[in-house]
Parts: C-alpha cells; structure tokens; sequence
C-alpha cells in the first residue's frame, strides 16, 4: 500500500524577497528529507516571489530571478523529495502563475493557474494569462492533481483534475484573511472534493503584507468533504500528514485538528501579524503613537506590545488646554502597565507659535474646525519629527468608521506610515478592548467606559455630531461592505436623515481616504485596493 508523506509548508515570504524566500525554500526540503526519504513538500502560491508581487511582475528582471532561484532549489535536491512550488513563468509572451514540480533536480511538470482573482484586492489579470489544461502527476504510485488558489473557488478545476485521474488534489494558496474566511474556506474546499470525489490538501501562506495579512490555517478534506485537519492560522510553520490508498480511495491522516479560534481573537491575531510584519519586513526599528487615553490609541498601543514587545514601541502623550486630566492619567497607567517609554510632550507653545504667526491672516474670522485641526497638526509633526530622528515608524490611530466619515485631520491626526485599526469599526475597537483586557491588564477600564471624544473643544463628544456608533456602523457596513443603496438601508429601519448625513460623509470624504496611510485589512472591503471609487465625481449621492 502506498504511503505519500506531505509536508504542508505554512511559510512566510517576503514579496520580492528572492534570496531569502529560495533560502528558506531549500531549508524546508532539506528539513523534510531528513524526516522521510520521499517526502512530497507542498509551498503556498507564488513561494518564490511572494504575494502579490503587483508590478514587480512586469519589471525586465523578474525571468531571470526566477530562474536563479529555481535553479538554486534544483541544486539543492539532492534527496528524494518532491516539491510542489509556485511561481511566475513566462512562456512566449505570456505570464503565468504556476505550481511547479521538482523532482531530483528536475522541474517534472508545471500547471498553470486557470481562474485568476480579478476582483476585492486581486488583479491577477493584469499580470496573469490564465491555462486551460489540468495537471495530473504520478508521485509515487499516486496519480496527484494540482490547482492553484482561486482554482478551488471555482466548480471547474477541481473536476477536471479528477476527471484526468487524479486521486488526491493539492491545492496551493495565497489566501487573505478577512473576518470568517476559515469557516468559508472549509465549507467551499469541502464541496469541491465532495464534488470531485477526491480528497483535497490546501496549503496557505502566512504573514502581512502591506494591508494584507494572509493567516495559513493549511487544512485537509476528505474525499467527502470532511476536514480531517487544519494547521494553526497567523503561525508560520510545518505540518505533516499522511495520505494513504484506502479501500475507497485514497484517504488523509496524521494532521492533528488546529484548536478552534473565535473571529475576535482571530481579528486580534490579524492585526497583530499585520503589524509585526509591516513593521520587520520594512526594517523599522520600532514605532511611535500618540496616546490620547481614548480607545483608538489605547487598542492600537495594545496590539503594537503584542506585535513588537513593549521594548520597540513609544508612547507620547501630548496634552492641550482641552485634555482632561484622566486622560493624561490613563494613558501614562496604559504605558506603566505595558511597559512602554512614556512621553509627555504639551502641544500649547508650537499651538501658539502658529497662531501667533497666522494672526494677521485669520483677522475677522470667526475660530472653527482649523484650530481644532492645527492641534491635531502640531500633533502630527511631533511624530513625525520622532519617527526621523530615531527611526521609528508612526502608527496611527483612525478606525473605519471614523475614516468613512472623515472624522480625522489630514496631516493631523493622519499623518504617520501605518493605521492599525484601518478597518476596524468603532463598535468592534471596544469588542477587541474588553477581548485584550480579558487575556491580562492592558487598557484602563475608565477608557472604555467613557464617552468617546477628540477633546479639541471643551467638553466635545464624537456623538455630538455623529449619530450613536451602532447605528453609524450599521449604516456603513450596509453602504460600504454590501454596498446597499439609500433607499434599502432606509428600508431596513434605519433613520432617513441618518442615513442620508453618513452617506454623504462617506461620499465627499474620498479625497481624505486617498491621501490616509495603509492599514490591516480585516473585511470583506477595506478601504485599501478593494474599495476605488472616484474623488471628483458627479453621481448623485448615495445610490
Ligand atoms: N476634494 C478635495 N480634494 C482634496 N482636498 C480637499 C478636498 N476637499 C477638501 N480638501 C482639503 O481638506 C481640507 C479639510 O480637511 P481637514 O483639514 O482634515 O479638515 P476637516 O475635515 O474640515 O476637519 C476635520 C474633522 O475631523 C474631526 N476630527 C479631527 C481630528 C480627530 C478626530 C477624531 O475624533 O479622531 C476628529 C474634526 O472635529 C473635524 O470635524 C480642506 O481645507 C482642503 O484643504
Ligand atoms: N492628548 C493627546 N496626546 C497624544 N495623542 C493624542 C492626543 N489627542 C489626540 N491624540 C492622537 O490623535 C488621535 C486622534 O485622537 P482623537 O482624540 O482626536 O480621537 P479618537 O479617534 O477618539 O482617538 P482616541 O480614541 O485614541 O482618543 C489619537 O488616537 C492619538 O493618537
Ligand atoms: N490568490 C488567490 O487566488 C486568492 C483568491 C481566493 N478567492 C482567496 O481569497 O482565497
């Protein structure tokens, strides 16, 4: 009877990233001959160039790197493995995404990714021309088909592999979390192996990448449609399994079952991935954020200290005339109980130095947002000035409902290199507070339970001018994540004038969204690359 050792490779590679993405390619194969003499090493999609590699992909070079980084793995296979691998592959004038097959130093076969993702944050038509043809090897006695990602999205491929002779699909992936990804996943991959009749081994990478945070999470299913085990998610890592010629076919074992994580603490492991990644991968030394004692910084300070350790992360506190004196308690209690440097920086000498230099032009004119604004700014250019002399990346603060809206300042408050809770709304920031507090003290409970406010006029609360945040919430996921229009929101209860308000922040904002730092994607549509509408735009608003 015939045994195939798998070896589903979780790995983390750095887009563009050749050198070290091949290194680690060879460590693994080597890693894997140790344990068996025939081991079968599956690596997620695009292994050596990383995920997306974008416009990397139409630079003159991008042939020849690949073809040096897979000729150093064929030198280095000097055992028995076989090694399924993806990567970009010119044939003729065309692009194709591949899983190759190495075997004794030798590329035995090649399949070319059929269904190219063109939608949400993919673009893989841009790059890509897509195959036509299945892609059957013989591994040892086991007729094994391949498909790459989106393949597995659709009914087709999978099929069509059987139907060529496949007795077991190796699916690799480059698969982005959003919130209950895993459940849709599972239940897809089981459907398509149901449907095919063959079992199914799902290999993905793991690790951020600019607002993507791809959480591994490799699994198996059955020939009918089970899963028989699932690898952790935001872990890099290696995991073997079995596959084995049954009485029905051939069947998986051996992959012990990852324990299950809720969608909150998946969220949180998200942006925390996201930012260790974004934060090592760019070689910054460590970051810097200004802490309000709100719930924004307070949950973006959390989950830096989780990402980094508190040793790479500053705080600075910056009061104004405005600041409540719990706030600057409660900030300095959050940096005392993480272990951060703590700052105190007041922003009431550079306030007045620029009020004093504007004095003459604001003659007549009544204060309104633009001093409001001008703290805000003279916040942003205390970080800002931070992160140049010392080499620290500034995080901001904004969540998405806040960004939605435009309830932020440019060059104020939005000013810094990487937003954290970028899609995440205001409702769920205080779900992953209260989540974060419950695994230890982080964040003072006088922080969650006070009515949220900016503090740049006195006694200002953000519901002043906003309606409560379930109901803005709900408005948006409607508008922004499923896309309904004025009237079906409206129908589904909400307030008219509500509705009509938001949507029109949502609207004229597009301006401020295209000009705000990258942050973790953890929707179905962020307002990164899934979401491009114009700015200068005559359509009626709303519909
Ligand atoms: N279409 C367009 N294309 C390009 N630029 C455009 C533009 N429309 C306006 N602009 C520019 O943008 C400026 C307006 O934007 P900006 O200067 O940011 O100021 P603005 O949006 O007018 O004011 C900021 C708002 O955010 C609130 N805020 C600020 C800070 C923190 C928080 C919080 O709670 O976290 C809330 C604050 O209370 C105020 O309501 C205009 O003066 C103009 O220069
Ligand atoms: N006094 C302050 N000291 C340090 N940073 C501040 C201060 N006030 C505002 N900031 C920075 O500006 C961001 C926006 O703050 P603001 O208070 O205006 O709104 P917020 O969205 O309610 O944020 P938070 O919940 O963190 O207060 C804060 O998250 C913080 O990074
Ligand atoms: N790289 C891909 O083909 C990814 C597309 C796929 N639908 C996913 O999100 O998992």
């Amino acid at each position: 009877m015939t045994t195939l050792n798998i070896l589903m490779a979780q790995m983390n590679t750095l887009v563009g990233g050749f050198e070290g993405n091949t290194q680690k390619v060879i460590e693994t194969i080597q890693r894997a001959e140790a344990e068996h003499a025939a081991p079968v090493v599956v690596f997620p999609e695009l292994t050596l160039s990383g995920y997306p590699p974008e416009d990397l992909l139409l630079r003159p070079s991008i042939e020849i790197r690949v073809a040096k980084a897979l000729d150093q793995v064929r030198a280095a296979m000097t055992g028995g493995a076989w090694v399924i691998l993806g990567y970009p592959r010119r044939i003729g004038t065309a692009l194709y995404n591949v899983a190759g097959v190495l075997h004794r130093g030798q590329v035995v076969a090649e399949y070319r990714k059929q269904s190219l993702p063109n939608y949400q944050v993919f673009d893989e038509k841009r790059y890509f021309e897509a195959g036509d043809e299945p892609c059957v090897v013989d591994i040892d006695g086991v007729r094994v088909g391949l498909t790459v990602c989106e393949d597995i999205w659709e009914p087709g491929p999978a099929r069509q592999a059987a139907r060529a002779g496949a007795e077991l699909l190796l699916n690799i992936n480059s698969s982005p979390y959003h919130r209950g990804k895993r459940g849709e996943r599972w239940r897809l991959v089981g459907e398509r192996a149901r449907a095919a009749g063959i079992p199914i081994v799902y290999v993905n990478q793991v690790g951020g990448q600019d607002e993507l945070v791809f959480d591994g999470g490799s699994f198996a299913v059955s020939a009918r449609g089970d899963v028989c085990g699932a690898a952790p998610n935001f872990e890099e890592g290696e995991y073997w399994l079995q596959a084995r010629r049954g009485d029905t076919g051939i069947e998986l074992e051996g992959l012990a079952a990852a324990p299950p994580m809720d969608e909150l603490e998946a969220t949180w492991q998200a942006l925390v991935l996201g930012v260790r990644d974004y934060v090592n991968k760019n070689r910054f030394r460590g970051v810097v954020l200004g802490l309000s004692g709100g719930v924004d910084s307070a949950l973006t300070l959390a989950v830096a200290v989780e990402a980094l350790g508190p040793d790479r992360v500053e705080a600075v506190m910056m009061p104004f005339r405005y600041t409540a004196q719990m706030s600057v308690e409660d900030a300095a209690e959050q940096s005392a109980t993480l272990g951060v440097k703590h700052k105190v920086i007041s922003i009431e000498p550079m306030y007045e130095a620029f009020m004093t230099g504007l004095r003459e032009e604001f003659v007549g004119l009544e204060a309104d947002t633009t001093e409001e604004n001008l703290q805000a700014r003279c916040r942003g250019v205390l970080l800002m000035s931070i992160s140049n002399k010392k080499g620290l990346l500034v995080l901001t603060t904004g969540n998405k409902s806040e960004l939605a809206v435009g309830y932020s300042t440019l060059y104020g408050d939005m000013a810094g290199g990487f937003d954290v809770l970028k899609d995440v709304p205001k409702t769920l920031v205080y779900e992953l507070c209260r989540y974060r507090n419950r695994l230890g003290p982080c964040i003072p409970e006088r922080v969650i339970e006070r009515p949220p406010s900016a503090e740049l006029r006195p006694d200002q609360q953000d519901q002043d001018s906003l309606p409560p945040y379930d109901v803005l919430d709900r408005i948006l996921e409607l508008y922004v994540e499923q896309d309904c229009s004025a009237s079906a929101i409206i129908a589904s209860g909400m307030d008219p004038d509500d509705v009509h308000r938001v949507l029109r922040l949502v609207d004229l904002n597009e301006y401020k969204r295209r000009q705000a730092p990258i942050g973790v994607r953890i929707t179905q549509r962020g307002f990164g690359r899934d979401r491009r509408y114009p700015i200068t735009s005559g359509w009626t608003l709303g519909d």
